[in-house]
């Protein structure tokens, strides 16, 4: 008779055939699935696993191989017993009994001759190791005392070989390897005859004589920075070393060096870890770097510089009420390729999954690309696509209102002395700027009604105004909207209108597309690590369904956010 997870199994599978029968979508799939033999196999090994767990039965005889001794004891056997005893004689039942009795006795280990009582004091435990190393990587480093001259094992590798054969620890010494004395050797020497060896590895390894057995939790980073291994001339082994690239998902496994992790990278990580600089290490790196170019760059600069009424936060043409000046005097405002000040001080950002709850307010939507690629477009689709889903916070002005116009709704329309207030003492604006002689910006608080009011939020800001809007309430979600290649934007763009400080409407030249392919590879190139997602505005109706069904994930399964975001209270007004 069929019971539990058959059962219900059963009943599954002759509604979905009804399903099949009344041709309802992808039930074919799901009736394939459920009436596939080895699913049935898997449930009833799983079963039978369940009622053993259930019955929870012991051994009747904890020692069965002595049922021989026991037959043989009869003093004068019957026909029965002597084939009996033939019977539980032949080799093969011997070794069936005699492994019913290591089940019995729950005697698994190998039993080792005890050590000798007389062992010389200073007599040291020598560990002999076999690795078969199948042209992997050892998955180990090794260090040199200094003092002594002796080889150590520095580190071994999450998941590499020498970590999956547990018998390698940091901190064991190293005698031989292969038959050869290490003894006196230069670590490179001793890594040149690791590396020639094919096939198996013999170790004799002295262990170290207290182990410390690591339990870390992983923890989660955004690099905020690039490394690559091969260009950073102080990592202990560049081979173990991994590369990684700003926005990249990483899971530390391992972060007890002060100087070197070890991760693996996120999706599909690889089975072992590489080596990766601790935060302080590329700290340090960095700093150095950015000095070195800082110095070259501080004369530029200050050459260039221009003083202006506000401090410069950029803010888009999407306003409609500014119009371009030139991309380059924008390109250089949002995308110079120093690392932000932020990168230096954290290059990596630790993450968690976030899974936003049906109660909680929504996601703040943030929309970046180069002027011109057609963000506002999009941003205006999506609010004519599902008006009741999707709003466009309400900007603060000081021009006088127009008619037809409603405070509130077009614009905040505020006195200068307020645009002035809100800017310096409570700094709530996004982006804010000037048009004839009028002021215009967009608040935090205009953002948070919108979200308050159980709407999402959909913005496009200035790249550098990303960092403004990453807070714990609005846990923004940022959208890279990128450039086609300049042959695609030349098919698409044909009917499109640019707005600019000179022309109000004019088509797209040759140099726009040049330039925008060209700003939007210098924008990722600097921002993808805030990036949560990328569309690429090739074609309008396509992009903007991209778009739909990404804010859709965004809203609605988990996500890596910053951990800051999730925990810590908000602290913006320092
Ligand atoms: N995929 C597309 N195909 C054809 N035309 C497009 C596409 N995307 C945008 N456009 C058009 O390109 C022009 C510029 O787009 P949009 O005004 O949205 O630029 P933007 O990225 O918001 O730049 P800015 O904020 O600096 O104004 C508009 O005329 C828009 O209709």
């Amino acid at each position: 008779m069929l019971s539990g997870v058959s059962e219900v199994l059963s009943s599954v599978v002759e509604d979905v055939s009804e399903a099949v029968n009344r041709n309802i979508s992808g039930s074919q799939l799901l009736h394939e699935l459920l009436s596939a033999p080895w699913l049935r196999a898997l449930l009833k090994i799983y079963e039978c696993l369940m009622q053993f767990q259930r019955l929870s039965p012991s051994p009747l005889l904890p020692c069965a191989s002595g049922l021989l001794f026991e037959v043989s004891k009869a003093h004068r056997p019957s026909a029965e017993a002597r084939e009996l005893y033939n019977l539980l004689s032949s080799p093969h039942v011997q070794a069936l009994l005699s492994s019913h009795d290591s089940v019995a006795q729950s005697d698994y280990l190998p039993v080792l001759s005890p050590l000798p009582d007389e062992l010389p004091e200073d007599e040291e435990a020598m560990r002999i190791v076999c690795l078969v190393k199948n042209n992997q990587p050892l998955g180990a480093t090794i260090r040199r005392d200094e003092v002594t001259g002796d080889i150590y094992i520095a580190r071994v590798i999450h998941g590499g070989l020498a970590d999956r054969s547990g018998l390698l620890h940091p901190g064991d010494l190293i005698v031989e390897v292969n038959g050869n004395s290490v003894v006196g050797l230069e670590p490179e020497k001793v890594i040149q005859i690791l590396n020639s060896s094919i096939g198996t590895i013999l170790f004799k390894v002295i262990p170290r004589s207290t182990q410390v057995t690591s339990s870390q939790k992983p923890v989660y980073m955004r690099a905020m920075v690039d490394y690559c291994p091969l260009q950073d001339s102080s990592i202990p082994c560049p081979d173990a070393g991994m590369a990684f690239i700003r926005g990249d998902l990483l899971e530390v496994v391992d972060q007890s060096d002060a100087l070197w992790w070890q991760a693996r990278k996120l999706p599909c990580g690889a089975s072992f870890a590489g080596l990766i600089p601790s935060a302080s290490m590329l700290r340090s790196k960095h700093k150095e770097q950015w000095c070195i170019k800082t110095r070259l760059n501080v004369v530029i600069f200050s050459q260039k510089h221009e003083s202006t009424f506000f401090p410069s936060a950029g803010f888009r043409r999407s306003f409609r009420l500014w119009r371009r000046t030139s991309y380059r005097r924008r390109r250089q405002s949002c995308t110079s390729c120093s690392p932000s000040s932020s990168a230096l001080s954290s290059p990596y950002e630790e993450v968690a999954l976030y899974q936003r709850l049906p109660q909680e307010n929504h996601r703040l939507i943030i929309l970046i690309g180069a002027s011109g690629v057609g963000v506002n477009e999009l941003r205006k689709r999506l609010i004519k696509l599902n008006p009741s889903t999707f709003q466009g916070p309400v900007p603060h002005t000081t021009r006088p209102i127009k008619e037809g116009e409603q405070a509130g709704r077009e614009y905040h329309f505020v006195t200068k002395e307020l645009f002035e207030y809100m800017f310096c003492s409570i700094f709530r604006f996004v982006e804010y700027g000037e048009s004839k002689s009028h002021l215009y910006g967009t608040s935090i608080d205009a953002i948070d009604e919108v979200v308050k009011r159980g709407r999402m939020c959909i913005i496009d800001v200035e790249p550098p105004g990303i960092h403004l809007l990453r807070l714990r309430n609005l846990k923004p979600y940022v959208i890279f909207i990128k450039a086609p290649s300049p042959e695609t934007l030349r098919q698409t763009r044909r009917n499109a209108r640019i707005i600019t400080s000179y022309a109000v409407n004019r088509a797209f030249t040759e140099e726009d597309f040049l330039e925008l392919e060209d700003t939007s590879q210098l924008i990722e190139a600097k921002y993808k690590q805030y990036f949560d997602n990328v569309v690429v505005n090739d074609d309008l109706q396509d992009a903007c369904m991209q778009l739909c069904s990404i804010i859709q994930q965004a809203q609605n399964e988990p996500q890596w956010i910053p951990t800051d975001m999730n925990i810590n209270t908000e602290s913006r007004s320092k």
